[in-house]
């Protein structure tokens, strides 16, 4: 990565020798589209790789991510272009907010074209079938890359209606870690910084599994104590899961774990509660996914992680009922009810660790 940073956005009156950071984004959906406008906000030179160019040249024109975000007006300085190979080249900083099932590919598009660019994912999900996440993705294919994930509480309407918010930087890189900090943080925008790459991604993606849940209590009116129980049995899931797979469970009282499970969870801006809403009002799977017509990566979380919770005999039981009422019909009221009757278990297993088999 060059060795090029940018504190504020220069004005005519400040002179400053630094060059703004060049900036990447690949994606054109709510993220992509959100965290570019931030990118832009804060000065740096900014482009969107949007792969339809009829769409790219609509947005230049108009400034409107009209499919996705049409109520908000972008960056006047943020540029789109469908050529990857401009997109890319060139750039200190790549980030990729392209789906789980599609970042490979455009990942093994852009590599002819890395030399010393960063790549941070901004994706929350898992890859089908490989279960890999999307920083084991960037090693398998940019093996030589300095890489990060981004992750945190960060829903794309309110980064776009510059509400303030809070993320994470995940990097084994400090210059990483520093150069993200340097193109993102704001006075609206806190980049906080943790070393747990796997724990922040994992957070990023468990918690989607969760939204669509509590979108589902949300349709059967569920209280606020039945809420809390599910959010907080939610962290003693997703912890116990990606402590099995190497995090350190401390992770998940940071905004990638706790924090995103609250905003996405309580949110019906998050599409995956939507979905879950969707579902407890009666729609089909297939219907609710129609309806949205964005990416609501918990689908296919669900299926990923409780195949990979029963490989590894980990104890997921929200999940597992998730999938029964999901993928097998069964009737959402007795799995919870089921959910009820699971024993007497440790409220925070870290402190006491469970000794009875889970039931
Ligand atoms: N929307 C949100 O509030 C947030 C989303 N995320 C994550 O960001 C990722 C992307 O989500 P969204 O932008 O919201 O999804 P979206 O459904 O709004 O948009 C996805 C975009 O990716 C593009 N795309 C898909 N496959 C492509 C390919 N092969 N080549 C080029 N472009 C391709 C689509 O054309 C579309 O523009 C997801 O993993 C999501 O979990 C993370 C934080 C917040
Ligand atoms: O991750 C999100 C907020 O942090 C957004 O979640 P959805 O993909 O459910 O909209």
């Amino acid at each position: 990565m060059t060795d090029i940073a940018i504190e504020k956005k220069p004005s005519p009156e400040t002179p400053s020798l630094k060059v703004p950071m060049r900036v990447t984004v690949l994606g054109g959906g709510s993220f992509g589209t959100a965290m570019a406008n931030v990118a832009s906000r804060n000065g740096c030179d900014t482009r969107m790789f949007i792969r339809d160019p009829a769409i790219a040249k609509e947005m230049q024109e108009t400034r409107r991510n009209q499919r996705y975000l049409p109520d908000f007006v972008m960056d006047e300085n943020l540029s789109f272009t469908s050529d990857i190979e401009y997109a890319v080249r060139d750039r200190d900083l790549i980030l990729v907010a392209i789906p789980s099932s599609s970042f490979r590919e455009v990942l093994r598009q852009i590599a002819p074209f890395i030399s010393g660019q960063a790549i941070v994912s901004l994706t929350k999900g898992i890859e089908p079938d490989s279960f890999a996440l999307m920083s084991d993705i960037i090693r398998e294919e940019l093996p030589q890359v300095a890489y990060g994930v981004l992750s945190g509480p960060n829903l794309a309407k309110e980064l776009m209606a510059g509400i303030p918010a809070g993320t994470v930087i995940a990097s084994p890189s400090e210059a990483v870690r520093f150069a993200v900090h340097q193109a993102l943080a704001s006075a609206l925008f806190r980049v906080f910084a943790n070393t747990d790459v796997q724990g922040v991604e994992l957070g990023g993606a468990l918690k989607n599994i969760y939204a669509v849940a509590m979108g589902m209590g949300a349709a059967y009116h569920v209280g606020e104590n039945t809420r809390s129980m599910l959010l907080t049995r939610a962290l003693a899931e997703m912890s116990r899961f990606a402590v099995r797979l190497g995090a350190n469970p401390l992770t998940f009282l940071g905004l990638s774990g706790v924090g995103d499970l609250i905003a996405t969870c309580s949110s019906p801006l998050s599409r995956n509660y939507q979905i879950g809403l969707a579902l407890g009002q009666g729609k089909t799977l297939a219907e609710a996914v129609e309806a949205l017509g964005q990416t609501a990566e918990g689908i296919n979380t669900i299926r990923q992680v409780r195949a990979q919770a029963e490989i590894l005999d980990v104890y997921m039981p929200i999940t597992c009922a998730l999938y029964e009422v999901i993928y097998e019909g069964k009737p959402p009221l007795g799995i919870a009810l089921a959910l009820m009757q699971n024993g007497h278990r440790s409220d925070v297993e870290f402190v006491l660790p469970n000794t009875t088999p889970a039931s």
